[in-house]
């Protein structure tokens, strides 16, 4: 199994990027995890508490329990994968099967700040966009689709996306051996990765 991981700072085009790769590739052959489903079981937690969760801090991804799925998937065993609710901020009690396959990709604002991870990942991805950019596409997000209104995601960006980007996410682009860049899409960038993809599925 070739292990591919792909970060980057919220908004900076992670599962585009993935969904260009994996578009043309034959179905089955490549999987996507997600860290979003794998945020921390916050069920002892009333939903107005878990609204102020810093969803940016390493510690609130269960870091064991994506550790021990990639290494099973890696041992060529399926798992069951928790399902994520944005909107409840947890995870839902449901999950759904996983199964092993030639290529994985891992995708997440913070999956190269782990070192357990970055050491099972053969590939590592940073995708760039400025930062004026990423809280464009953010705020469209989060009030359209998350929801959170104008006023909280700004607030949120300014007491935990900003400062956790700047202490976390940004120093781990040191262990990308790709950085693809992402105001404007970048077919060249992902034309790259799906030809080494390529030649593993051959
Ligand atoms: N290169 C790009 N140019 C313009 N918009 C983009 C680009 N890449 C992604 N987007 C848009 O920005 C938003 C966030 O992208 P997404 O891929 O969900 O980012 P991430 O997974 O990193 O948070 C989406 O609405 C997406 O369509
Ligand atoms: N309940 C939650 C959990 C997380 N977030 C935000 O998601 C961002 C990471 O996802 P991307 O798709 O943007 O990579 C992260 O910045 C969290 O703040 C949330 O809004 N609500």
């Amino acid at each position: 199994m070739l292990i591919i991981g792909i970060a980057g700072g919220t908004g900076c085009g992670k599962t585009t990027v993935v969904n260009q790769i994996i578009d043309s590739l034959p179905e089955g052959e490549v999987g996507v995890i997600s860290q979003d489903s794998y945020y921390n079981d916050l069920s002892d937690m009333p939903l107005e508490e878990r609204r102020k969760t810093n969803f940016d801090h390493p510690q609130s991804i269960d870091f064991s329990l994506l550790e021990e799925h990639l290494k099973l998937l890696k041992e060529g065993h399926s798992i069951k994968q928790p399902v994520y609710s944005f909107l409840e901020c947890n995870r839902t009690g449901k999950t759904v099967p996983v199964h092993p396959t030639k290529v994985l990709i891992v995708e997440g604002i913070l999956i190269l700040t782990n070192s357990l991870l970055r050491k099972m990942m053969d590939i590592k991805i940073f995708v760039h966009a400025d930062s004026d950019e990423r809280l464009i596409r953010r705020l469209k997000r989060d009030v359209n689709e998350r929801g959170w209104n104008l006023d909280e995601t700004l607030d949120k960006y300014q007491s935990n996306i900003k400062p956790m980007h700047l202490q976390f996410i940004e120093p781990s682009k040191e262990y990308a051996d790709i950085i693809i860049p992402n105001n404007k899409y970048n077919t060249v960038a992902v034309d790259i990765v799906r030809t080494i993809i390529n030649e593993k599925l051959a």
